[in-house]
């Protein structure tokens, strides 16, 4: 079983329009509410896939009701803890042609009771030794940024391995301090913790070794439209496929990790599948998760130990 946390879910609304036209009055085409939050969307790919998986959420008022009741409407296990501040609504405007624009709210603050009891619940789950833990997206108002730290080390403690996407200062802390199995960054997120631009491959390769000395077994860096890179302490891999059109890109980094996290295999089986997944992922409206019949695996190629000199935005 894939144990997930998130930390600071939301309900996710998008709306289709054909053109945003900035300050005028919009109508949309279409819309959807889907259960969102980073690591709940990792729950929802799994489970899609029949791999067992168990989500840990905050969750709070009549949107945060709402919300565990369309996780179990989907037949994702979830597990709440009652907070009393309401869980955020995230809004996705997405434009004929592709482009998304994405308003999120900061989310309920937190106490320091409710931090501790999330906590708890996750420390009770991982006594009971998932295959994995993943936790995903911002953190809650009123959590410590070295809250991700407290889970890697909960996680250490009882020998779980520990996927981490999150960015800013939570995941700079996160890094620093060690114990994580994988880091799913995306470029910017990556650059950012650095502090310098990435340009070629070989930017992000010595970027991501940076993070592995500081105590991660590997760097899964999704790169949008150009795939994906995985950097290990020895070997390096790169993932893509043809651009493809979008309908909606929010979530496919989280089906980029539920890809590669869903299975066994090579590391670079496992690239393939995760850069397959986000690629199903962009081709569904809103949070929307692929299932087993939309991936496309022959559509993505492999390159072991990827030239460093190539531009990123030529792969
Ligand atoms: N335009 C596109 N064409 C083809 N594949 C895409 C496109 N956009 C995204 N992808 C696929 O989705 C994966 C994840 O995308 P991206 O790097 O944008 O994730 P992210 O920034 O973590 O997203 P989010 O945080 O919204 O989940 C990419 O590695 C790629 O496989
Ligand atoms: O505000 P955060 O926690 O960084 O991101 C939250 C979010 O944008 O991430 C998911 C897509 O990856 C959405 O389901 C959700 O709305």
């Amino acid at each position: 079983m894939i144990l997930t946390l998130t930390p600071n879910p939301s309900l996710d609304r998008a709306l289709q329009v054909d053109r945003l036209a900035v300050g005028e009055v919009n109508r949309a085409d279409a819309s959807w509410v889907h259960p969102g939050g980073k690591g709940i969307n990792v729950s929802r790919v799994l489970m899609a896939h029949g791999v067992p998986t168990l989500a840990v959420l905050p969750a709070g008022g009549a949107d945060g009701a709402r919300l565990v009741e369309l996780l179990g409407e989907q037949g994702v296990p979830a597990l709440p803890v009652a907070v009393a501040g309401d869980t955020r609504t995230n809004l996705t405007l997405v434009e004929a042609g592709g482009t998304t624009t994405k308003v999120n709210e900061p989310g309920p603050a937190l106490t320091d009771d409710e931090v501790d009891a999330v906590l708890r619940v996750v420390e009770e789950q991982l006594a009971l030794r998932p295959a994995a833990l993943v936790s995903a997206g911002s953190l809650p108002l009123g959590a410590s940024e070295c809250f991700f730290v407290q889970v890697a080390g909960l996680a250490t403690r009882y020998g779980v391995p520990f996927a981490l996407d999150t960015s800013g200062l939570p995941l700079t802390r996160a890094v620093r301090s060690g114990g994580l199995t994988l880091v799913k960054p995306n470029d910017e997120e990556l650059a950012e913790l650095v502090g310098r631009e990435l340009v070629t491959v070989g930017d992000v390769v010595e970027a991501a070794r940076e993070v592995i000395d500081a105590g991660t077994r590997a760097v899964l860096v999704s790169l949008g439209a150009h795939g994906a890179l995985l950097v290990a302490e020895q070997h390096s891999w790169w993932a893509g496929g043809a651009p493809l059109v979008p309908l909606s890109t929010v979530g496919a980094g989280d089906s980029t990790l539920a890809g590669f996290i869903a299975g066994d295999g090579s590391a670079a089986d496992r690239l393939r599948r995760a850069v397959a997944f986000g690629r199903a992922a962009v081709l569904l409206p809103g949070t929307a998760v692929p299932g087993p019949h939309q991936i496309d695996l022959d559509a993505v190629r492999v390159v072991e130990e990827p030239d460093h000199r190539t531009a990123l935005k030529e792969l």
